[in-house]
């Protein structure tokens, strides 16, 4: 006989959301000299503005009575509520807590809000972030 039994299949589900902020990449340990040459154009004492792509993965089994692993609404109405509500049309370096003090890098914008959700979704949900923050330049969290 085959003690062996199936697991169940882990399924990813995918939920695509949309924000504007202004940022500005600056180091203030360095000199105005080295930031704007590490930093270039995205050291402007102007700041400089990115329409983000934010792409929200979650990873788990499938309840049988819904079908689902997740509720895509309910993720979408999540990451609406912690994520967007709070980032879009501000500027991250003056607008937000979370950059008053860390670079808004792409990486540790996704860091940042793959903080906020892992903090609203079951331990049994894996959760990877995908950030665009122009059409080629994007990065993931966790890898
Ligand atoms: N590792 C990182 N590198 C860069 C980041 C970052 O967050 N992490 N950010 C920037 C800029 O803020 C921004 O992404 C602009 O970069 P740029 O390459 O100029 O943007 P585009 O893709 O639109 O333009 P190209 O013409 O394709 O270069 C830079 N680096």
């Amino acid at each position: 006989m085959n003690t062996l039994r199936a697991e169940a299949p882990r399924v990813a589900v995918f939920r695509k959301e949309h924000f504007n902020a202004a940022h500005r990449l600056n180091n203030p340990n360095w000199s105005d000299e080295k930031n704007a040459r590490v930093y270039g154009k995205c050291n402007n004492p102007h700041f400089h503005g990115h329409n983000y792509d934010l792409i929200v993965q979650v990873t788990g089994t499938i309840d049988p009575e819904t079908g689902y692993v997740i509720d895509m609404k309910h993720l979408g109405d999540l990451i609406k509520e912690h994520v967007t509500d709070r980032f879009d049309h501000k500027n991250l370096n003056l607008d937000t807590e979370e950059f008053a003090d860390l670079n808004p890098s792409a990486e540790n914008i996704a860091i940042v809000i793959y903080t906020i959700l892992r903090n609203q979704l079951s331990e049994s949900l894996d959760l990877k972030i995908r950030l665009y923050e122009t059409e080629r330049n994007f990065v993931e969290y966790p890898v």
